[in-house]
């Protein structure tokens, strides 16, 4: 494969480097896996203002949790932290550009790597978005956004006005019981062909690795097609989003915009071969009613997916389409 860098000579930077020899890219799994709990004894009670998101607008697994934070109303409880949305040669930083903070407000820092060597001196992984951090012991609580979400749906509840706490939704809310299975179930083949589908696919390095990855994309995304329309459900699983719903959206709002030219997943667009996905997508991102919250739409940022993309993988060219980055409804 031809090295050749337009972008300058950064482009063999070890923050860039996404696939293995093989030409696969492999994620690896995060290494902060505490746990909020409502217990007060607990290692990590929940507490009010004792909680920092750091994210940017650019990252679908930071996307996650900044919905579900939005969802569950707790803007005034968990503080959030937005950085730049450039992968920069020195991971996320802290710069001021795109509206988003100049310095880290709790220590001034001004790179996400800071925060990960602050908790703990010898980290060796990657410094990733999402991730909450403990003010008071001043290290990284968690780092896996899907286990984020899950502390943001129950474990706050306490701060929250009775209607909004998840054992007196009527729906069961986020992970209902009677839907765990299901939800567990889809949540597997989902991360893995479209969620981390799409990166795989992406950031292959060898036509073998792109095309393992991306054929099994387009079948998966024709298989939650197929659901949605034997189901005939507002949602993937009834009336009521669930963390299924989360965690597909926000892999889809950034499908037609970005991964379709810069992630060569261009075997369709949801837009024009998908109509169940296309009308669950603009549902969730146009409506604002008692289920969105409006939340869906005021957490997207359009803006940053075609750049960030481009510049993660060192492309000096920002595509011009598509020219509507949503259809309305
Ligand atoms: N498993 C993690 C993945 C997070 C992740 O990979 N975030 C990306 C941004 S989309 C990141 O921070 N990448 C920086 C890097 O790998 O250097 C999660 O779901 O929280």
């Amino acid at each position: 494969m031809s090295q050749t860098n337009k972008a300058g000579g950064e482009k063999d930077h070890a923050v860039y480097k996404m696939a293995d020899g093989d030409g696969q890219f492999r994620r690896k799994p995060s290494v902060f896996r505490s746990f909020i709990s409502a217990d007060p004894n607990s290692e990590f009670p929940a507490e009010k203002d004792r909680y920092v998101l750091y994210l940017n607008w650019g990252c679908p697994w930071a996307h996650r949790a900044n919905i579900v934070r939005s969802l569950k109303g707790l803007e005034d409880i968990i503080q959030l932290v937005v950085m730049d949305f450039t992968l920069t040669p020195e991971g996320w930083v802290f710069n001021g550009n795109n509206g988003t903070m100049e310095k880290d407000p709790l220590y001034g820092f001004t790179k996400l790597s800071q925060l990960y060597f602050k908790a703990n001196p010898e980290y060796e992984g990657r410094y990733t978005v999402p991730l909450i951090w403990d003010k008071k012991t001043e290290t990284i609580v968690n780092n896996e956004s899907s286990e984020i979400i899950r502390m943001l749906y129950t474990e706050f509840d306490e701060f929250l006005p009775e209607g909004e706490r998840e054992v007196n939704k009527p729906s069961g809310g986020y992970y209902p019981q009677r839907l765990r299975k299901d939800i567990d179930e889809m949540n597997e083949w989902v991360y893995d062909k479209v969620n981390n589908g799409v990166y795989k696919t992406g950031f292959a390095s060898t036509q073998d690795a792109y095309l393992s990855n991306v054929v099994p994309l387009f079948e998966s995304l024709d298989r939650l097609e197929k659901h949605l329309n034997d189901r005939g459900t507002k949602y993937l699983f009834g009336d009521h989003i669930t963390e299924a719903d989360i965690r597909l959206f926000t892999t889809l709002i950034r499908f037609d915009v970005a991964y379709y030219t810069l992630f060569k997943c261009n075997y369709k667009m949801i837009r024009y071969d998908y109509p169940q996905l296309h009308r669950w997508l603009r549902s969730l991102y146009w409506e604002e009613n008692s289920e969105t919250k409006g939340v869906f739409k005021h957490t997207t940022h359009f803006e940053t997916y075609k750049e960030g993309y481009a510049r993660a993988l060192r492309n000096p060219i920002v595509p011009y389409g598509p020219a509507v980055e949503i259809m309305p409804l």
